[in-house]
Protein backbone atom coordinates (compact mmCIF):
# COMPACT_ATOMS: atom_id res chain seq x y z
CA UNK A 1 0.00 0.00 0.00
CA UNK A 2 1.56 3.60 -0.60
CA UNK A 3 1.99 5.47 2.21
CA UNK A 4 -0.30 8.39 0.70
CA UNK A 5 -3.61 5.99 1.29
CA UNK A 6 -2.37 4.85 4.71
CA UNK A 7 -2.06 8.67 5.39
CA UNK A 8 -5.10 9.40 3.80
CA UNK A 9 -7.39 6.84 5.58
CA UNK A 10 -5.87 7.82 8.96
CA UNK A 11 -6.34 12.13 8.23
CA UNK A 12 -9.98 11.21 8.41
CA UNK A 13 -9.77 10.60 12.12
CA UNK A 14 -8.50 14.11 11.96
CA UNK A 15 -10.82 16.33 9.78
CA UNK A 16 -10.46 19.69 9.42
CA UNK A 17 -13.19 22.12 9.95
CA UNK A 18 -13.98 23.27 6.77
CA UNK A 19 -12.84 27.06 6.27
CA UNK A 20 -10.65 27.54 9.35
CA UNK A 21 -7.81 28.98 8.41
CA UNK A 22 -4.34 29.19 10.74
CA UNK A 23 -1.40 30.54 10.02
CA UNK A 24 1.95 28.83 11.43
CA UNK A 25 3.09 32.41 13.15
CA UNK A 26 5.87 33.58 15.34
CA UNK A 27 5.42 31.11 17.96
CA UNK A 28 3.97 28.31 15.62
CA UNK A 29 0.46 27.22 15.49
CA UNK A 30 -2.09 28.61 18.53
CA UNK A 31 -5.23 28.53 18.94
CA UNK A 32 -8.14 27.16 21.21
CA UNK A 33 -7.03 23.56 21.87
CA UNK A 34 -10.36 22.16 20.12
CA UNK A 35 -9.70 23.90 16.62
CA UNK A 36 -6.11 21.73 16.54
CA UNK A 37 -6.44 18.21 16.05
CA UNK A 38 -5.99 18.20 12.41
CA UNK A 39 -3.49 20.58 12.53
CA UNK A 40 -1.00 18.10 15.08
CA UNK A 41 -1.61 15.20 12.92
CA UNK A 42 -0.37 17.48 10.09
CA UNK A 43 2.66 18.86 11.82
CA UNK A 44 3.10 14.84 12.45
CA UNK A 45 3.40 14.34 8.38
CA UNK A 46 5.15 17.47 8.42
CA UNK A 47 7.83 16.51 11.18
CA UNK A 48 8.46 13.01 8.92
CA UNK A 49 9.15 15.09 6.00
CA UNK A 50 11.56 17.61 7.98
CA UNK A 51 13.14 14.63 9.30
CA UNK A 52 13.84 13.07 5.86
CA UNK A 53 14.87 16.29 4.47
CA UNK A 54 17.61 17.32 7.04
CA UNK A 55 18.18 14.19 7.78
CA UNK A 56 17.83 14.24 12.00
CA UNK A 57 16.12 14.02 14.27
CA UNK A 58 13.13 16.78 14.73
CA UNK A 59 11.12 17.82 17.54
CA UNK A 60 7.63 18.81 17.96
CA UNK A 61 6.25 20.37 21.17
CA UNK A 62 2.46 20.15 21.80
CA UNK A 63 2.24 24.27 24.09
CA UNK A 64 0.68 27.28 24.26
CA UNK A 65 3.16 28.93 26.35
CA UNK A 66 1.92 32.10 28.21
CA UNK A 67 -1.85 31.97 26.49
CA UNK A 68 -4.82 30.53 28.76
CA UNK A 69 -5.18 27.17 29.88
CA UNK A 70 -8.03 26.24 27.06
CA UNK A 71 -5.80 26.95 24.16
CA UNK A 72 -2.74 25.01 23.11
CA UNK A 73 -0.35 25.16 20.01
CA UNK A 74 2.67 23.25 18.49
CA UNK A 75 5.70 24.68 17.18
CA UNK A 76 8.36 22.57 15.12
CA UNK A 77 12.07 22.03 16.30
CA UNK A 78 14.78 21.90 13.74
CA UNK A 79 17.95 19.64 14.32
CA UNK A 80 20.35 21.68 16.00
CA UNK A 81 17.78 22.61 18.74
CA UNK A 82 16.75 25.79 16.71
CA UNK A 83 13.34 26.72 15.60
CA UNK A 84 12.11 25.15 12.00
CA UNK A 85 13.71 27.18 9.30
CA UNK A 86 10.91 30.43 8.00
CA UNK A 87 11.66 28.51 4.43
CA UNK A 88 9.95 25.47 5.76
CA UNK A 89 7.03 27.68 7.66
CA UNK A 90 4.89 28.66 4.96
CA UNK A 91 4.34 24.62 3.65
CA UNK A 92 3.18 24.05 7.30
CA UNK A 93 0.84 27.08 6.88
CA UNK A 94 -0.02 25.07 3.74
CA UNK A 95 -0.25 21.54 4.87
CA UNK A 96 -2.40 23.00 7.98
CA UNK A 97 -5.29 24.85 5.97
CA UNK A 98 -5.72 22.20 3.18
CA UNK A 99 -9.50 21.06 3.19
CA UNK A 100 -9.64 17.31 3.98
CA UNK A 101 -9.53 15.93 -0.11
CA UNK A 102 -6.39 18.40 -1.28
CA UNK A 103 -4.71 17.36 2.00
CA UNK A 104 -2.05 14.45 -0.40
CA UNK A 105 -1.59 16.94 -2.98
CA UNK A 106 -0.69 19.44 -0.52
CA UNK A 107 1.71 16.83 0.76
CA UNK A 108 2.60 15.78 -2.22
CA UNK A 109 3.69 19.18 -3.37
CA UNK A 110 6.19 19.98 -0.46
CA UNK A 111 7.62 16.51 -1.77
CA UNK A 112 8.32 17.36 -4.75
CA UNK A 113 9.57 20.61 -3.91
CA UNK A 114 12.45 19.49 -1.97
CA UNK A 115 12.44 16.78 -3.32
CA UNK A 116 12.69 14.49 -0.24
CA UNK A 117 12.95 10.44 -0.09
CA UNK A 118 10.38 8.89 1.49
CA UNK A 119 12.08 5.87 1.89
CA UNK A 120 14.77 7.00 4.08
CA UNK A 121 14.13 6.67 7.83
CA UNK A 122 12.41 9.77 10.14
CA UNK A 123 12.56 10.19 13.67
CA UNK A 124 10.61 12.84 15.83
CA UNK A 125 11.15 13.66 19.41
CA UNK A 126 7.63 14.33 20.87
CA UNK A 127 6.65 17.00 24.22
CA UNK A 128 4.15 18.54 25.97
CA UNK A 129 3.04 20.93 28.59
CA UNK A 130 0.68 20.31 31.49
CA UNK A 131 -2.51 21.12 29.79
CA UNK A 132 -5.06 18.56 29.97
CA UNK A 133 -5.39 18.95 25.68
CA UNK A 134 -1.96 17.95 25.28
CA UNK A 135 -2.76 14.22 25.86
CA UNK A 136 -5.30 13.88 22.99
CA UNK A 137 -3.30 16.45 20.57
CA UNK A 138 -0.05 14.78 21.58
CA UNK A 139 -1.70 11.37 20.34
CA UNK A 140 -2.96 13.39 17.22
CA UNK A 141 1.09 14.08 16.34
CA UNK A 142 1.73 10.72 16.94
CA UNK A 143 -0.35 9.18 14.01
CA UNK A 144 0.68 11.56 11.61
CA UNK A 145 4.22 10.60 12.15
CA UNK A 146 3.44 6.91 11.97
CA UNK A 147 0.62 7.51 8.69
CA UNK A 148 4.15 8.15 7.56
CA UNK A 149 6.00 5.63 8.29
CA UNK A 150 8.22 7.89 10.59
CA UNK A 151 9.38 6.99 14.21
CA UNK A 152 8.49 9.03 17.26
CA UNK A 153 9.44 9.07 20.68
CA UNK A 154 7.46 10.96 22.86
CA UNK A 155 8.93 12.61 25.84
CA UNK A 156 6.03 13.32 27.81
CA UNK A 157 5.91 16.36 30.11
CA UNK A 158 8.80 18.60 29.26
CA UNK A 159 9.94 22.42 29.49
CA UNK A 160 9.52 23.57 25.73
CA UNK A 161 13.76 24.30 25.85
CA UNK A 162 13.86 21.00 27.79
CA UNK A 163 12.79 19.25 24.20
CA UNK A 164 15.08 21.90 22.29
CA UNK A 165 18.25 20.31 24.27
CA UNK A 166 17.03 16.65 23.91
CA UNK A 167 16.83 17.11 19.71
CA UNK A 168 20.55 19.05 19.97
CA UNK A 169 21.97 15.97 21.92
CA UNK A 170 20.80 13.52 19.58
CA UNK A 171 21.96 14.96 16.64
CA UNK A 172 25.49 15.78 17.56
CA UNK A 173 25.64 12.15 19.19
CA UNK A 174 25.74 13.15 22.72
CA UNK A 175 28.41 15.80 22.41
CA UNK A 176 26.13 18.61 23.50
CA UNK A 177 24.68 15.86 26.42
CA UNK A 178 22.72 13.10 26.97
CA UNK A 179 19.48 13.51 24.92
CA UNK A 180 17.15 12.91 28.21
CA UNK A 181 15.34 14.87 30.86
CA UNK A 182 17.65 13.34 33.32
CA UNK A 183 20.84 14.42 31.11
CA UNK A 184 19.93 18.23 31.39
CA UNK A 185 19.50 17.77 34.87
CA UNK A 186 22.88 16.29 35.33
CA UNK A 187 24.93 18.61 33.00
CA UNK A 188 23.08 21.96 33.83
CA UNK A 189 23.47 21.11 38.01
CA UNK A 190 26.94 20.05 37.51
CA UNK A 191 28.07 23.29 35.79
CA UNK A 192 25.61 25.38 38.24
CA UNK A 193 27.61 23.63 41.42
CA UNK A 194 31.03 24.01 39.94
CA UNK A 195 29.84 27.71 38.94
CA UNK A 196 28.87 28.58 42.61
CA UNK A 197 32.35 27.24 43.95
CA UNK A 198 33.95 30.13 42.94
CA UNK A 199 31.09 32.05 45.31
CA UNK A 200 33.03 32.59 48.67
CA UNK A 201 31.04 33.87 51.34
CA UNK A 202 27.73 33.35 50.01
CA UNK A 203 25.08 33.05 53.19
CA UNK A 204 22.04 30.98 52.91
CA UNK A 205 19.83 34.06 53.49
CA UNK A 206 21.65 35.28 49.81
CA UNK A 207 20.97 32.01 48.13
CA UNK A 208 17.71 32.03 48.64
CA UNK A 209 14.85 32.43 45.93
CA UNK A 210 11.02 32.54 45.32
CA UNK A 211 10.31 31.03 42.27
CA UNK A 212 6.40 31.54 40.54
CA UNK A 213 6.18 27.99 38.31
CA UNK A 214 2.72 29.68 36.30
CA UNK A 215 1.12 26.36 37.76
CA UNK A 216 2.55 25.08 34.79
CA UNK A 217 5.67 22.26 33.01
CA UNK A 218 8.40 24.62 34.26
CA UNK A 219 6.88 24.15 37.78
CA UNK A 220 7.17 20.31 37.89
CA UNK A 221 10.67 20.32 36.15
CA UNK A 222 12.18 22.43 38.45
CA UNK A 223 11.29 20.29 41.43
CA UNK A 224 13.47 17.43 39.37
CA UNK A 225 16.90 19.53 39.40
CA UNK A 226 16.15 20.54 42.98
CA UNK A 227 17.51 17.49 43.76
CA UNK A 228 20.24 17.90 41.79
CA UNK A 229 21.44 21.38 43.05
CA UNK A 230 22.20 20.11 46.77
CA UNK A 231 22.95 22.98 49.29
CA UNK A 232 24.08 25.22 46.14
CA UNK A 233 20.30 26.73 45.93
CA UNK A 234 17.80 27.38 48.66
CA UNK A 235 14.48 27.47 46.02
CA UNK A 236 10.80 28.11 47.40
CA UNK A 237 8.49 27.55 45.21
CA UNK A 238 4.76 29.10 44.60
CA UNK A 239 2.03 27.89 41.83
CA UNK A 240 2.92 24.70 41.36
CA UNK A 241 -0.13 23.50 39.67
CA UNK A 242 -1.50 22.16 42.76
CA UNK A 243 -3.86 24.91 43.22
CA UNK A 244 -4.84 27.56 40.65
CA UNK A 245 -4.83 27.21 37.10
CA UNK A 246 -1.83 27.34 34.28
CA UNK A 247 -0.91 31.17 33.93
CA UNK A 248 -3.99 32.58 35.64
CA UNK A 249 -2.37 35.94 37.45
CA UNK A 250 0.86 34.91 37.30
CA UNK A 251 3.64 33.51 34.78
CA UNK A 252 6.44 35.94 33.42
CA UNK A 253 4.11 37.63 31.18
CA UNK A 254 1.85 38.47 33.21
CA UNK A 255 4.30 39.95 35.78
CA UNK A 256 5.82 41.53 32.82
CA UNK A 257 2.33 43.14 31.19
CA UNK A 258 1.01 44.06 34.34
CA UNK A 259 4.09 45.16 36.35
CA UNK A 260 2.93 43.77 39.12
CA UNK A 261 3.68 40.15 41.88
CA UNK A 262 1.97 37.07 40.38
CA UNK A 263 -1.04 35.56 43.19
CA UNK A 264 0.24 33.48 45.55
CA UNK A 265 3.57 34.26 46.04
CA UNK A 266 4.88 35.23 49.42
CA UNK A 267 7.50 37.66 49.87
CA UNK A 268 9.31 39.70 52.01
CA UNK A 269 10.68 43.31 51.38
CA UNK A 270 13.41 42.92 49.19
CA UNK A 271 13.52 39.41 48.94
CA UNK A 272 13.95 37.70 45.44
CA UNK A 273 11.56 36.58 43.09
CA UNK A 274 11.45 35.30 39.37
CA UNK A 275 8.58 34.09 37.26
CA UNK A 276 8.74 31.34 34.69
CA UNK A 277 6.12 31.15 31.51
CA UNK A 278 3.36 28.76 30.88
CA UNK A 279 5.92 26.19 28.60
CA UNK A 280 9.01 27.61 31.11
CA UNK A 281 11.19 29.86 28.34
CA UNK A 282 11.13 32.65 29.76
CA UNK A 283 11.69 34.30 32.97
CA UNK A 284 11.53 37.75 34.81
CA UNK A 285 12.79 38.21 37.89
CA UNK A 286 11.53 40.90 40.60
CA UNK A 287 11.06 42.69 44.09
CA UNK A 288 9.52 45.04 46.30
CA UNK A 289 10.77 47.48 48.42
CA UNK A 290 10.36 48.29 52.02
CA UNK A 291 7.30 50.94 50.78
CA UNK A 292 5.90 47.62 48.89
CA UNK A 293 7.05 49.26 45.76
CA UNK A 294 7.25 46.48 42.72
CA UNK A 295 10.60 46.70 40.60
CA UNK A 296 10.70 44.87 37.58
CA UNK A 297 13.90 43.40 36.62
CA UNK A 298 13.04 41.89 32.90
CA UNK A 299 14.78 40.50 29.78
CA UNK A 300 17.07 43.49 29.34
CA UNK A 301 17.85 43.66 33.21
CA UNK A 302 19.09 40.15 32.50
CA UNK A 303 20.96 40.57 29.46
CA UNK A 304 22.78 43.16 30.78
CA UNK A 305 23.67 41.34 33.98
CA UNK A 306 24.96 37.94 32.11
CA UNK A 307 26.85 40.75 29.80
CA UNK A 308 28.80 42.10 32.65
CA UNK A 309 29.77 38.94 34.39
CA UNK A 310 30.86 37.80 30.56
CA UNK A 311 32.73 40.62 29.78
CA UNK A 312 34.79 40.25 32.79
CA UNK A 313 36.06 36.90 32.69
CA UNK A 314 36.66 37.14 29.20
CA UNK A 315 39.23 40.41 29.91
CA UNK A 316 40.38 37.69 33.09
CA UNK A 317 40.97 35.17 30.56
CA UNK A 318 42.74 37.14 27.81
CA UNK A 319 41.20 35.54 25.09
CA UNK A 320 40.08 37.52 21.87
CA UNK A 321 36.65 36.78 21.25
CA UNK A 322 34.08 38.89 19.51
CA UNK A 323 30.80 39.80 21.99
CA UNK A 324 27.24 41.08 20.71
CA UNK A 325 24.07 41.96 22.83
CA UNK A 326 21.36 41.65 20.30
CA UNK A 327 17.86 43.05 21.89
CA UNK A 328 14.65 44.25 20.18
CA UNK A 329 13.27 47.30 19.37
CA UNK A 330 11.22 47.01 22.91
CA UNK A 331 14.54 46.98 24.71
CA UNK A 332 14.65 49.51 27.05
CA UNK A 333 16.33 52.75 25.47
CA UNK A 334 18.24 53.09 29.09
CA UNK A 335 19.57 49.47 28.45
CA UNK A 336 20.79 50.06 24.97
CA UNK A 337 22.60 53.00 26.92
CA UNK A 338 24.13 51.47 29.28
CA UNK A 339 25.34 48.56 27.40
CA UNK A 340 26.86 50.30 24.50
CA UNK A 341 28.16 53.61 26.10
CA UNK A 342 29.42 52.37 29.55
CA UNK A 343 29.52 48.52 29.05
CA UNK A 344 30.84 49.25 25.95
CA UNK A 345 29.57 45.40 23.76
CA UNK A 346 28.29 45.96 20.47
CA UNK A 347 24.43 46.04 20.51
CA UNK A 348 22.42 45.07 17.48
CA UNK A 349 18.94 45.48 16.71
CA UNK A 350 16.21 42.66 15.64
CA UNK A 351 13.67 42.47 14.43
CA UNK A 352 10.67 40.77 17.07
CA UNK A 353 10.76 36.95 17.51
CA UNK A 354 13.17 34.48 18.88
CA UNK A 355 14.40 33.02 15.22
CA UNK A 356 15.89 36.75 14.43
CA UNK A 357 17.34 37.30 17.51
CA UNK A 358 19.27 33.89 17.41
CA UNK A 359 20.27 34.42 13.94
CA UNK A 360 21.85 37.60 14.51
CA UNK A 361 23.64 36.79 17.56
CA UNK A 362 25.25 33.67 15.99
CA UNK A 363 27.35 35.89 14.00
CA UNK A 364 29.71 36.61 17.35
CA UNK A 365 31.78 34.42 18.97
CA UNK A 366 29.69 35.18 22.03
CA UNK A 367 25.95 36.50 21.16
CA UNK A 368 23.85 37.32 24.34
CA UNK A 369 19.89 37.71 23.03
CA UNK A 370 16.96 38.40 25.11
CA UNK A 371 13.92 39.89 24.30
CA UNK A 372 12.30 42.43 27.17
CA UNK A 373 9.63 39.83 28.29
CA UNK A 374 12.34 37.63 29.24
CA UNK A 375 12.96 35.36 26.28
CA UNK A 376 16.65 34.65 25.67
CA UNK A 377 19.98 32.91 26.06
CA UNK A 378 23.62 32.78 24.97
CA UNK A 379 25.16 31.08 22.02
CA UNK A 380 28.71 30.49 21.57
CA UNK A 381 30.56 29.45 18.12
CA UNK A 382 32.21 26.77 18.01
CA UNK A 383 35.61 28.29 18.19
CA UNK A 384 34.98 30.46 21.35
CA UNK A 385 34.25 26.78 22.85
CA UNK A 386 37.27 25.50 21.51
CA UNK A 387 39.49 28.20 22.38
CA UNK A 388 38.08 28.78 26.08
CA UNK A 389 38.21 24.67 26.74
CA UNK A 390 41.71 25.14 25.63
CA UNK A 391 42.82 27.93 27.89
CA UNK A 392 41.05 25.77 31.09
CA UNK A 393 43.68 22.92 30.07
CA UNK A 394 46.44 24.69 29.92
CA UNK A 395 48.83 23.71 32.42
CA UNK A 396 51.01 26.81 31.24
CA UNK A 397 48.69 29.72 31.48
CA UNK A 398 48.22 31.73 34.33
CA UNK A 399 46.38 31.23 37.45
CA UNK A 400 43.72 34.18 36.58
CA UNK A 401 43.46 33.33 33.26
CA UNK A 402 42.83 29.89 33.62
CA UNK A 403 40.24 30.44 36.58
CA UNK A 404 38.40 32.85 34.13
CA UNK A 405 38.15 29.91 31.25
CA UNK A 406 37.10 27.53 33.49
CA UNK A 407 34.52 29.87 34.97
CA UNK A 408 33.34 30.26 31.39
CA UNK A 409 33.47 26.90 30.90
CA UNK A 410 31.01 26.13 33.87
CA UNK A 411 28.90 29.35 31.64
CA UNK A 412 28.68 27.36 28.36
CA UNK A 413 27.49 23.87 30.45
CA UNK A 414 24.96 25.96 32.63
CA UNK A 415 23.30 27.39 29.29
CA UNK A 416 20.97 26.06 26.93
CA UNK A 417 22.09 27.72 23.34
CA UNK A 418 18.84 26.27 21.99
CA UNK A 419 16.60 28.52 22.94
CA UNK A 420 16.01 30.66 26.11
CA UNK A 421 15.20 28.36 28.78
CA UNK A 422 13.92 29.69 32.28
CA UNK A 423 15.76 26.91 34.40
CA UNK A 424 18.87 27.78 32.91
CA UNK A 425 18.56 31.42 32.99
CA UNK A 426 17.71 30.88 36.65
CA UNK A 427 21.00 29.04 36.92
CA UNK A 428 23.57 31.62 35.16
CA UNK A 429 21.66 34.40 37.21
CA UNK A 430 21.63 33.06 41.01
CA UNK A 431 25.41 32.06 39.85
CA UNK A 432 26.32 35.35 38.66
CA UNK A 433 24.81 37.12 41.98
CA UNK A 434 26.42 34.27 44.51
CA UNK A 435 29.67 35.32 42.74
CA UNK A 436 29.89 39.37 42.63
CA UNK A 437 28.39 38.85 46.08
CA UNK A 438 25.48 41.49 44.28
CA UNK A 439 21.82 41.41 45.95
CA UNK A 440 18.75 41.93 43.86
CA UNK A 441 18.65 45.76 44.84
CA UNK A 442 22.52 46.36 43.06
CA UNK A 443 21.47 44.55 40.21
CA UNK A 444 18.45 46.84 39.60
CA UNK A 445 20.16 49.55 40.45
CA UNK A 446 22.68 49.73 37.59
CA UNK A 447 20.77 51.55 34.93
CA UNK A 448 17.06 52.98 35.67
CA UNK A 449 15.03 51.85 32.76
CA UNK A 450 12.70 54.71 31.45
CA UNK A 451 9.17 54.35 31.96
CA UNK A 452 7.46 53.07 28.73
CA UNK A 453 4.13 51.59 28.19
CA UNK A 454 3.16 49.09 25.54
CA UNK A 455 -0.44 48.97 24.29
CA UNK A 456 -2.43 47.33 21.31
CA UNK A 457 -5.13 48.81 18.53
CA UNK A 458 -7.45 47.02 16.56
CA UNK A 459 -7.64 47.92 12.87
CA UNK A 460 -9.20 46.10 10.20
CA UNK A 461 -6.17 44.66 8.45
CA UNK A 462 -3.22 45.31 10.14
CA UNK A 463 -0.90 43.92 7.06
CA UNK A 464 -1.46 48.02 6.21
CA UNK A 465 1.15 48.76 8.33
CA UNK A 466 4.83 47.89 7.14
CA UNK A 467 8.24 48.72 8.86
CA UNK A 468 12.01 49.05 8.67
CA UNK A 469 15.10 49.41 10.60
CA UNK A 470 14.30 46.45 12.75
CA UNK A 471 10.54 47.62 13.14
CA UNK A 472 11.75 50.89 14.25
CA UNK A 473 10.32 53.01 11.43
CA UNK A 474 6.84 52.59 9.75
CA UNK A 475 7.34 52.91 5.99
CA UNK A 476 3.51 52.60 5.31
CA UNK A 477 0.65 53.75 5.71
CA UNK A 478 1.67 57.34 4.28
CA UNK A 479 1.75 59.22 7.08
CA UNK A 480 2.00 57.44 10.19
CA UNK A 481 6.17 57.49 10.34
CA UNK A 482 6.00 61.25 10.29
CA UNK A 483 2.71 61.85 12.88
CA UNK A 484 5.07 59.17 15.43
CA UNK A 485 7.79 61.90 15.08
CA UNK A 486 5.97 64.37 15.36
CA UNK A 487 4.40 63.20 18.36
CA UNK A 488 8.27 61.89 19.81
CA UNK A 489 9.26 65.61 19.79
CA UNK A 490 6.71 66.82 22.15
CA UNK A 491 8.07 64.36 24.32
CA UNK A 492 11.67 64.13 26.35
CA UNK A 493 13.58 61.11 25.91
CA UNK A 494 11.13 59.61 23.98
CA UNK A 495 11.03 57.06 21.56
CA UNK A 496 7.71 55.19 20.49
CA UNK A 497 6.87 52.78 17.03
CA UNK A 498 4.37 50.55 15.95
CA UNK A 499 4.50 47.05 14.49
CA UNK A 500 1.62 44.28 13.64
CA UNK A 501 2.00 41.76 16.10
CA UNK A 502 2.90 38.09 14.48
CA UNK A 503 0.98 36.18 17.45
CA UNK A 504 -2.39 38.54 17.76
CA UNK A 505 -4.66 40.58 15.37
CA UNK A 506 -3.27 43.58 16.82
CA UNK A 507 -1.13 46.48 16.09
CA UNK A 508 1.22 47.30 19.46
CA UNK A 509 2.63 49.90 20.09
CA UNK A 510 5.40 50.90 22.47
CA UNK A 511 6.40 54.41 23.96
CA UNK A 512 8.81 55.35 26.80
CA UNK A 513 9.63 58.61 27.94
CA UNK A 514 11.29 60.87 30.99
CA UNK A 515 8.24 60.19 33.24
CA UNK A 516 5.35 57.82 32.76
CA UNK A 517 2.88 60.18 32.40
CA UNK A 518 4.61 61.30 29.76
CA UNK A 519 5.00 57.65 27.95
CA UNK A 520 1.48 56.87 28.80
CA UNK A 521 0.36 60.50 27.04
CA UNK A 522 2.67 59.56 23.92
CA UNK A 523 1.42 55.68 23.30
CA UNK A 524 -1.87 57.33 23.78
CA UNK A 525 -1.75 59.77 20.95
CA UNK A 526 0.86 57.24 18.88
CA UNK A 527 -2.46 55.02 19.28
CA UNK A 528 -4.47 57.40 17.78
CA UNK A 529 -2.65 57.79 14.63
CA UNK A 530 -2.89 54.22 13.97
CA UNK A 531 -6.31 53.90 14.82
CA UNK A 532 -6.92 57.38 11.98
CA UNK A 533 -4.22 55.93 9.60
CA UNK A 534 -4.27 52.72 9.63
CA UNK A 535 -7.78 52.11 9.34
CA UNK A 536 -8.91 51.65 13.07
CA UNK A 537 -11.72 49.76 14.01
CA UNK A 538 -14.57 49.71 17.17
CA UNK A 539 -13.60 52.71 19.72
CA UNK A 540 -11.61 55.12 19.84
CA UNK A 541 -8.62 54.84 22.02
CA UNK A 542 -8.93 56.70 25.25
CA UNK A 543 -5.99 58.43 27.19
CA UNK A 544 -4.58 55.90 30.12
CA UNK A 545 -5.92 57.86 32.91
C1 LIG B 1 6.22 42.63 22.36
C2 LIG B 1 6.31 41.19 22.64
O1 LIG B 1 6.52 40.80 23.80
N1 LIG B 1 6.12 40.36 21.60
C3 LIG B 1 6.17 38.90 21.74
C4 LIG B 1 5.07 38.27 20.91
O2 LIG B 1 5.26 38.63 19.56
P1 LIG B 1 4.33 39.64 18.73
O3 LIG B 1 4.78 39.47 17.31
O4 LIG B 1 4.63 40.99 19.30
O5 LIG B 1 2.91 39.26 18.99
O6 LIG B 1 5.15 36.85 21.03
C5 LIG B 1 6.37 36.30 20.51
C6 LIG B 1 6.28 34.79 20.62
O7 LIG B 1 6.12 34.36 21.92
C7 LIG B 1 7.57 36.87 21.28
O8 LIG B 1 8.74 36.38 20.71
C8 LIG B 1 7.52 38.40 21.23
O9 LIG B 1 8.52 38.96 22.03
MG1 LIG C 1 6.92 30.46 26.38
Amino acid sequence: MSPFEDVYKESKFHPKLEGLLLPYGTAGFRSNANHLDHIMFRMGLLAVLRSQNTKATIGVMVTASHNPEEDNGVKIIDPMGEMMSTSWEGYATQLANAEQEDLIDALKEIIEKEAIDLSLEAKVFLGKDTRKSGVKLSEAVISGVSALGGHSKDFGLVTTPQLHYAVRCQNTKGKYGEPSVEGYNKKLSAAFIQLTNNAFNCTDDQKHLSVDGANGIGALKLREIECHLKKSAHITLFNDGSKRKLNDQCGADFVKVHQKAPIGIEMNPGERGCSFDGDADRIVYYYTDSQRRFHLLDGDKIATLISIFLKELLTQSGLNLTMAVVQTAYANGSSTDYLRDTLKVTVQCSKTGVKYLQQMAQKFDIGVYFEANGHGTVVFSKSAEDQIHQLAEDPSANDEAKRAARMLQSSVNVINQTIGDAISDMLLIEAILAIKGMTIQQWHAIYTDLPNRQIKVKVADRRVIDTTDAERRAVSPAGLQEAIDSLVKRHKKARSFVRPSGTEDVVRIYAEAETQESADALAHEVSLAVYRLAGGVGDEPKPLH
